[in-house]
C-alpha cells in the first residue's frame, strides 16, 4: 500500500483532502481520525501536522506526503518536491511597524521573529547580515508589539493580518509558496507512486483547463485552431451543414473569455465552454 501523508490542520488541510477527493480517493470522515485506508486504491493516509509531513516523507516512514513548499525548505529533511499542486499560495516575507524599514540590510544587529528559523537564517547568512532569529509558534505578528522582536518573517497571504498589526513588508519576498508533493530525496520512486502521481496531475490539469466546443466554416479553421491548439491536437468533425466544422480543444480556463472572442471574431459559433471533471491526458 502506498503510504501518503495528509495535512490534518490549517490552511492546507481542506483543499488537501478536497483534490485527493476529486483524484478519486476516499478521504476521512471526521476531522478527528488519524489513518485512513482506502483499500479499493491500495492507498492509506496518514493525517499529520504539515510542518511534520517532511520529516516523515525525509526519513522513508510514509512514501509521499503533501505540504507547503516554505515548510519543506524550513524542516530541511531529505525530501524533494514533485509537483506544485495550486493551492496553499502564499509568499514569506519581511516585515516591520509601517514606515521603519526599507531594506533589508537594516535588519543587522535587529532581532526577527518567526515560525520558519531555517528559512530565514540561510536567507540572513546568505546576504552576510548578522541579526537574532526568536523563533515563535505562530502569531508573530504580535511580536513587536509585545517587545520580542523589532522586525518578522511570516507567511502572507492577502496581508490583513499585517495591516492590523501596522505592520508593512520591506524587501523582495524571500519565496514564493505553495502546496507541493514531496518524495523521499534520493530514493527510488515507491511502488505505486507512479498512479497516484497521475492522478493528482489529472486534477491540476481538469481544474486548469476548461473543454471548448465551436462551429466554424472549414476555410478559418486553421486561423481558429491557432487559437486553440489543445494540448496535443483539437478534434475536428464534420458537420452536417456544407462548409462546416465542429472543433473540439481543451483551452486554459484562465484565458477562456478571450479565446471565445477570438474565435468570434473569426465566425466560429455555439462556442461552448464545459468544466473538465475528471481526465488522464
Ligand atoms: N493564509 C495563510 N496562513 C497561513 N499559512 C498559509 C496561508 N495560506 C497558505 N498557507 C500555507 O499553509 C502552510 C502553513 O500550514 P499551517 O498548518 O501552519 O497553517 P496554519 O493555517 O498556520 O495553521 P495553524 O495556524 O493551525 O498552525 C504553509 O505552507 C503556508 O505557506
Ligand atoms: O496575509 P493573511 O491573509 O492575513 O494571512 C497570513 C497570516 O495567516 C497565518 O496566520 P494563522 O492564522 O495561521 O495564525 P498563526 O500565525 O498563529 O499560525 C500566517 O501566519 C499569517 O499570520
Ligand atoms: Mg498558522
Amino acid at each position: 500500500m502506498l503510504r501518503v501523508a495528509v495535512p490534518n490542520k490549517g490552511a492546507l488541510s481542506e483543499a488537501a483532502s478536497q483534490m485527493l477527493v476529486e483524484a478519486g480517493y476516499r478521504q476521512r470522515r471526521s476531522t478527528k481520525d488519524l489513518v485512513m485506508i482506502d483499500a479499493e486504491n491500495d492507498v492509506e493516509f496518514f493525517y499529520l501536522r504539515p510542518r511534520d509531513i517532511a520529516v516523515y516523507v525525509g526519513e522513508g516512514t510514509l512514501d509521499v506526503g503533501i505540504t507547503g513548499r516554505d515548510l519543506l525548505l524550513d524542516s530541511a529533511a531529505p525530501a524533494a518536491e514533485q509537483v506544485g499542486l495550486g493551492f496553499g499560495a502564499s509568499t514569506f516575507h519581511f516585515a516591520a511597524p509601517t514606515g521603519t524599514m526599507t531594506d533589508v540590510a537594516q535588519l543587522a544587529g535587529k532581532r526577527i521573529a518567526t515560525s520558519y528559523q531555517v528559512i530565514v537564517e540561510s536567507f540572513l547568512e546568505q546576504q552576510g547580515i548578522d541579526a537574532t532569529v526568536v523563533r515563535l509558534d505562530g502569531a508573530v505578528e504580535s511580536s513587536i508589539r509585545l517587545g520580542v522582536a523589532d522586525a518578522i518573517a511570516d507567511v502572507v497571504e492577502t496581508g490583513s493580518t499585517l495591516r492590523q498589526a501596522d505592520l508593512a513588508v520591506f524587501g523582495e519576498p524571500l519565496l514564493r509558496s505553495e502546496a507541493v508533493l514531496i518524495t523521499r530525496a534520493d530514493a527510488p520512486e515507491p511502488a505505486k507512486y507512479d498512479v497516484f502521481k497521475r492522478r493528482l496531475d489529472s486534477v491540476i490539469v481538469a481544474r486548469t483547463y476548461v473543454m471548448m466546443d465551436y462551429d466554424i466554416r472549414v476555410e478559418n479553421v486553421e486561423a481558429a485552431v491557432e487559437l486553440t491548439p489543445g494540448i496535443e491536437s483539437p478534434t475536428v468533425s464534420p458537420l452536417h451543414r456544407e462548409g462546416w466544422v465542429a472543433v473540439r480543444s481543451m483551452v486554459p480556463r484562465d484565458g477562456a473569455q478571450r479565446i471565445m472572442d477570438g474565435l468570434y471574431e473569426l465566425g466560429a459559433r455555439g462556442i461552448l465552454v464545459t468544466d473538465i471533471l475528471a481526465c488522464r491526458v
